[in-house]
């Protein structure tokens, strides 16, 4: 089957039957004999239509008789893709991806579709100088949301959290493409053997910018390789690697991290303490109590405990039990669109925004009541701005007086301390650190 072709099925499976980015890309690309360059060629177009979604739609809205809300959902699709390739990849010749699109809407929706994609990409192809949207009078939402293609809540979002300078900057580093850190497994390989391996191989990486055991290495199939397989590394990113460093753990706590899944601070939490002490971890979701336990298992981590649990009520079991809690909860994930970019396909209203607070808010009230007198929770998230980050916090302190916002600075880099504000707070950004978008704010209980 063609690279187009294959790069169509997955759109339609993200865009239309809403699948998860990671797992539809694993369905169609490891079943499979398609060469590496194949299938960089295909991520490219996915990965590339969903980040531009939004300016390529205003685009058809401009080249086609029809709008592109009233447009077929294939045929959109299509339309899309082969605009990307003609906008954005240099390498694609525009006839090429023209008639491929073409043939494609012949397939899946006919000769007269066929006619009409041809229709439409031609006239780009003829008018894309006159095009100019961005001269249209836009107000400053409308034309960020073009200009960085993101749907309006994003740039609201940060619009409200940020100047004009700073969103636009939030609003590019998140469309460019990151370098893939892993963590080194100190619980399996030492650093001197495991870069010996490295340099074996004749791979280039370098050391992380803030964490010791972060490494970026250039692997493009990084889990497919066997220092992967062997549990020497975990797949991290470095901001995510900082917030289980602030939690510091010590090797005789009992440590909750109450939304788990799949793992990657749980198993960095136990590789803090030596594989000693004891982690609980709970997930929500059944099927992903079994990615915890296989990180687990590949990781030679021996000292935790999954369950499900829903984290917004209280476990009983462990009321003032744990030394540390860590509530990583689930949110909108705009700190990490570059790693995920079918983030930008959501359309979050503000009703749903504030059921997510409110399962945050529950998550982070019920969790502190495991933690112990003189203990501590950490709260985090991978979004940007106070309405699910210091708004939660804030309300949570307004009601827990015996709780109040620890001081991190000790625990990080000097870089990284003084970017904690006045409050506390520490917001990682792309744009700024290099990393994904993570919030985190540590609480310590009084008594
Ligand atoms: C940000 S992710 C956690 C990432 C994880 N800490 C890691 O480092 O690999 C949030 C997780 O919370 C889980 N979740 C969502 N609602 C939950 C709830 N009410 N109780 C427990 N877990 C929940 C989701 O299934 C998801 O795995």
């Amino acid at each position: 089957m063609n690279q187009r072709n294959t790069a169509f099925k997955i759109l339609y499976d993200i865009i239309i039957k809403k699948g998860y980015s990671n797992i539809v890309l694993n369905k169609y690309l490891n079943n499979n004999e398609l060469r590496d360059i194949d299938k960089s060629f295909i991520k490219e177009i996915v990965f590339g239509t969903i980040e531009r979604k939004q300016t390529l739609d205003q685009i058809i809205d401009h080249c086609s008789s029809k709008g592109s809300k009233k447009i077929d959902n294939k045929i959109l699709i299509i339309l899309e893709m082969g605009l990307y390739q003609i906008i954005y990849m240099d390498k694609v010749p525009q006839y090429a991806a023209i008639s491929e699109a073409v043939n494609l809407a012949k397939e899946y929706a006919g000769i007269h579709a066929s006619k009409f994609v041809n229709a439409v990409l031609r006239n780009y192809a003829r008018n894309s100088a006159k095009i100019d949207i961005l001269r249209s009078d836009k107000n400053v939402v409308e034309y960020l949301a073009f200009k960085y293609s993101y749907p309006e809540w994003i740039v609201k979002r940060l619009l409200n959290n940020y100047d004009k300078a700073a969103t636009e900057d939030i609003l590019k580093s998140l469309n460019e493409k990151p370098q893939i850190s892993i963590r080194l497994n100190t619980l399996k390989i030492g650093s001197k053997d495991f870069e010996k391996i490295l340099i074996d191989k004749g791979l280039n990486f370098k050391k992380g910018s803030y964490v010791d055991d972060a490494y970026y290495i250039d692997l493009k199939n990084i889990a497919g390789d066997e220092i992967y397989k062997n549990g020497f590394m975990q797949i991290q990113d470095e901001g995510a690697m900082i917030i289980s460093k602030v939690l510091s753990p010590n090797p005789d706590d009992l440590i909750i991290d109450v939304c788990s899944a799949p793992g990657g601070k749980t198993t960095h939490i136990s590789q803090l303490m030596n594989n000693k002490g004891k982690v609980i971890a709970f997930d929500i979701h059944e099927h992903k109590i079994d990615l915890i336990r296989m990180n687990c298992k590949r990781l030679g981590v021996n000292n935790v405990d999954a369950y499900v649990f829903d984290s917004t009520k209280i476990n009983e079991k462990y009321i003032e039990k744990a030394d540390k809690v860590l509530a990583d909860v689930p949110c909108t994930g705009i700190g990490i669109i570059r790693k995920k970019p079918d983030i930008k396909l959501k359309n979050y209203t503000d009703e749903d925004i504030k059921k997510l607070n409110n399962i945050q808010y529950n998550i982070l009230s019920s969790s502190s009541k495991y933690v112990k007198k003189g203990g501590y929770i950490l709260y985090s998230t991978c979004t940007i701005g106070r309405e699910e980050n210091m708004n939660i916090i804030d309300r949570f302190l307004g009601e827990n007086k015996n709780f109040e916002i620890s001081d991190i600075r000790p625990l990080l880099p000097d870089k990284l301390a003084s970017q904690v504000d006045n409050k506390g707070y520490l917001q990682l950004l792309p744009n700024i650190n290099n990393t994904d978008g993570f919030f985190i704010c540590k609480l310590k209980r009084n008594n």
